[in-house]
């Protein structure tokens, strides 16, 4: 049997899903923003602070009329925070003014209402102040035309805060592909339900919407599909096509006699072939009303490594995210494998970094994988490792 290396085939589906996936750009609001990444960098339309004001509840003057402590100064005013007609501070006198008020013209310094005792009509300052001191200047933290945040950024709350500040209602960000799941099968219930002889649960739905929306794009659709019959996944897939950019499929794609998604969709130009891996050998690749269709085996552990290899990479750089952390490790013990397939096997690391194995290399073994935390990759020509050998993990 003809198995098209993983590399080829990894190509292959980028190629397929390439304008599907091209990045796009959509405006979102500050509210909707956490976690996007900006396509651009955003410059401050404003100065920050945006006025010169006081850091703190006192009294406005200027430093040269408090240089010899104790000095008692007639009480021109008060100037609360908000918006306001600019004032003005007499000479040798104080105006008492609030966290965040505007400062008044001719005042340089702003001297903490502690530093004082106030008769009302006027105030005793006991202590000098330098020039400045306690006055924020109008754009001392950013200046308007300074970069505020840089091109792809994964914006954190932090950064909101700053385009808040700013003024800035709304930014640019990658768009998030939508992808559409749909799992075929007729012995297939929901999680939660009694299951009688020869039915399953659907654990494929639940892992792949989790897969996509931990890739950094949106599930646009989930649908389970749970007889084999052609027309019921025409309508299944007529329902996942509307509003996404690509549908993805488990199960119906191997050499049974009820395979349904290639039953439906070879017909339309589907091309079904064998990747030189395991698990998740059998793979189906082709469209539905213009939206392309990658269909992985139904087996869950070949549902999730084969989106984790083929699909993962794509979504993560179409988010603009990075790619999964791949690292190296020495085994623990000595491992087997088949030749002219790459395997992914399930791995844990150990205190002394180091990766042993976990469950066997069966694709029905979702226990086995959620006890995982890596996938060791034993790359198709290797037949043996042997313990203490280094092997490259990808990090779950
Ligand atoms: N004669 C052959 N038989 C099989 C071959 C082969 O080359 N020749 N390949 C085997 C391999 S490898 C795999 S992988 C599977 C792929 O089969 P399908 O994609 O057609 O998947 P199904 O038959 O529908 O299901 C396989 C297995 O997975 C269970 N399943 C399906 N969907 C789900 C789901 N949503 N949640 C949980 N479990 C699911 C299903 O009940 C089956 O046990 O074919 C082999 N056979
Ligand atoms: O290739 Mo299948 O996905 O191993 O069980």
């Amino acid at each position: 049997m003809h198995r098209i290396p993983v590399d080829e085939y990894v190509a292959i589906v980028a190629n397929h899903l390439r304008d599907a996936l091209a990045p796009r750009t959509e405006t979102v609001a500050l509210g909707k923003a956490l976690g996007r990444v900006t396509v651009a960098q955003v410059l401050s339309p404003v100065d920050l602070p945006l006025f010169r004001n006081s850091q703190m509840d006192g009294f406005a003057v200027r430093a040269r009329d408090v240089a010899s402590p104790p000095v008692t100064l007639p009480i021109a005013g008060i100037i609360a925070a908000g918006a306001a007609e600019p004032t003005s501070l007499p000479a040798g006198a104080a105006m008492q003014i609030m966290t965040g008020a505007v400062i008044p013209e001719g005042s340089d310094a702003v001297v903490p209402v502690e530093d004082t005792t106030s008769t009302g009509a006027t105030v005793t300052v006991l202590k000098s102040r330098a020039q400045g001191e306690f006055v924020r200047e109008a754009g001392s933290d950013a200046r308007i035309g300074d970069t505020l945040l840089p091109a792809g950024l994964t914006l954190a709350p932090r950064h909101l805060a700053v385009l808040a500040a700013a003024g800035i209602a709304s930014v640019d960000v990658r768009a998030l592909p939508r992808i559409a799941v749909v799992t075929t099968g007729a012995e297939l219930i929901a999680p939660g339900v009694e299951p009688l002889l020869g039915q399953l649960f659907d654990a494929n739905g639940v892992a792949l919407a989790a897969l996509v929306e931990s890739s950094g794009a949106v599930v646009s659709a989930l649908v389970r599909n749970d007889d084999d019959v052609v027309a019921s996944l025409d309508l299944a897939l007529r329902e996942a096509a509307v509003d996404t950019d690509l549908i993805l499929t488990s199960g119906g794609i191997s050499m049974g006699e009820f395979e349904v998604v290639r039953e439906l969709l070879e017909p339309l130009g589907a091309t079904v072939g064998t990747i030189a891996m395991q698990p998740g050998g059998p793979q189906l690749l082709g469209a539905f009303h213009g939206i392309p269709v990658i269909g992985f085996p139904g087996n869950p552990v070949s549902t999730q490594i084969s989106f984790e290899v083929l699909v993962a990479p794509l979504l993560r750089a179409a988010a603009g995210r990075a790619p999964a952390e791949k690292r190296h490790h020495t085994v623990e013990t000595a491992i087997d494998s088949v030749p002219g397939k790459r395997q992914f096997l399930r791995g844990r690391i150990t205190d002394g970094n180091a990766v042993s194995i976990v469950s066997g290399p069966g694709s029905h073994l979702v226990a086995g994988l959620a006890a995982s935390d890596v996938l060791i990759d034993i790359p198709a020509e290797t037949t043996r490792v042997e313990a203490g050998d280094t092997v490259e993990t990808w990090t779950l």
